[in-house]
């Protein structure tokens, strides 16, 4: 089955380019500070774009906005080339969206709650073949009130796909999820990408914006700190590690390397180098350094910054 493929009618008037284009976004709620302070951001076609940020940056306030739920006190949204308020009625049927409390009816069984949202669509996907995807079969007759919290999480994601929209929102897909559901989810999520879907994502999980973004947009205090691929954000210059006993005189390791690098022990027994370019002669001058101080260290070698060091570099390590 074609999970992703848009809904032949709705297809015909959709514009070429970016499915939403957000521009310059401010807002603060009634009386408090600046949620989103000029936050701009676009969502291309056949591609998952993440939104990743510490708790309370701004993001459900963003794709809220997207969704027509909330204004913006200025700046401009564009979803499918419309105006998601304006044009909410032509959205509609265009636009998947799960949202993390379900906002479904709880006193109905899983597989009705699901009919009931492919009954509003024109071309609804085959319910049997997204309810095998999503593993929604052991649950179905259960009622939404008494579904598990990653139970309801893959019903709202099969109801956001049912329609077989051109551009979904998906928050927090994969919260909550056990392994192997979430591993569902994220084949689910790349099939609609492939098809053409734009996926607008926000997750807190680094992996998951790691394994399944396309463009990963970071925001922090209501603007967007960094935009790239998972890719263009690790690149960069990678760190030295290794390890070895605890308590080894960092001090005398940097003087023996180029100026400018620092060596840490970041725990126990494991130590970073920092602070320069980490080339063969770097490496071999901490392998000889340990030589000629009897220090057997395991694992020489360069390490990528992963997206969770990005992402705390961007962000800071303070608890919001
Ligand atoms: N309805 C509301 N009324 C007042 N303040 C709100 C409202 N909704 C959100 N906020 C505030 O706006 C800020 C941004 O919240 P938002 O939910 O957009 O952040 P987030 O990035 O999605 O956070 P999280 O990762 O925790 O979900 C927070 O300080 C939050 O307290």
């Amino acid at each position: 089955m074609a999970l992703g493929s848009p809904s032949p009618a709705t297809t015909k008037d959709a514009p070429p380019d970016a499915a939403v284009e957000v521009r310059d976004l401010r807002k603060a709620y009634r009386g408090g500070p600046a949620v989103l302070d000029g936050l701009s951001f676009r969502a291309a076609r056949g591609r998952v774009t993440a939104l990743l940020g510490p708790n309370g940056a701004g993001k459900t306030t963003t794709v809220g906005i997207c969704e027509g739920l909330h204004r913006a006190d200025s700046g401009t949204v564009r979803v499918l080339g419309l105006d998601p308020v304006a044009d909410a009625a032509r959205l509609r049927p265009r636009v998947g969206v799960m949202l993390q409390d379900g906002g479904l009816p709880t006193g109905v069984g899983a597989l009705e709650a699901l009919r009931h949202v492919a009954s509003l669509h024109t071309h609804p996907l085959d319910l049997g073949a997204l309810s095998e995807r999503l593993g929604l079969g052991s649950f179905a007759r259960t009622r939404v009130r008494r579904l598990s919290g990653g139970q309801r999480q893959r019903l709202a994601m099969a109801c956001a796909l049912v329609g077989r929209p051109e551009l979904v929102f998906l928050d927090e897909p994969s919260a909550g999820l056990d392994p192997q559901a979430r591993l569902a989810v994220w084949d689910v999520v790349r099939e609609v990408r492939d098809a053409g879907v734009a996926v607008v994502l926000t997750t807190h999980l680094m992996e998951e914006a790691e394994r399944l973004a396309d463009d990963v947009v970071v925001v922090d205090h209501g603007r967007v700190v960094a935009t790239g691929s998972p890719e263009e954000l690790t690149r960069g210059p990678a760190s030295l590690s290794f390890r070895s006993r605890p308590g080894l005189p960092t001090d005398s390791l940097a003087r023996a390397l180029p100026v400018g690098a620092e060596v840490s022990e970041l725990d126990a027994g494991r130590y970073v180098v920092t602070g320069v370019d980490v080339d063969p002669r770097v490496v071999a001058t901490v392998t000889n350094w340990c030589a000629s101080h009897d220090v057997l260290a395991e694992g020489v070698g360069p390490v990528r910054r992963t997206l969770e060091d990005v992402f705390l570099d961007l962000t800071g390590r303070t608890l919001r």
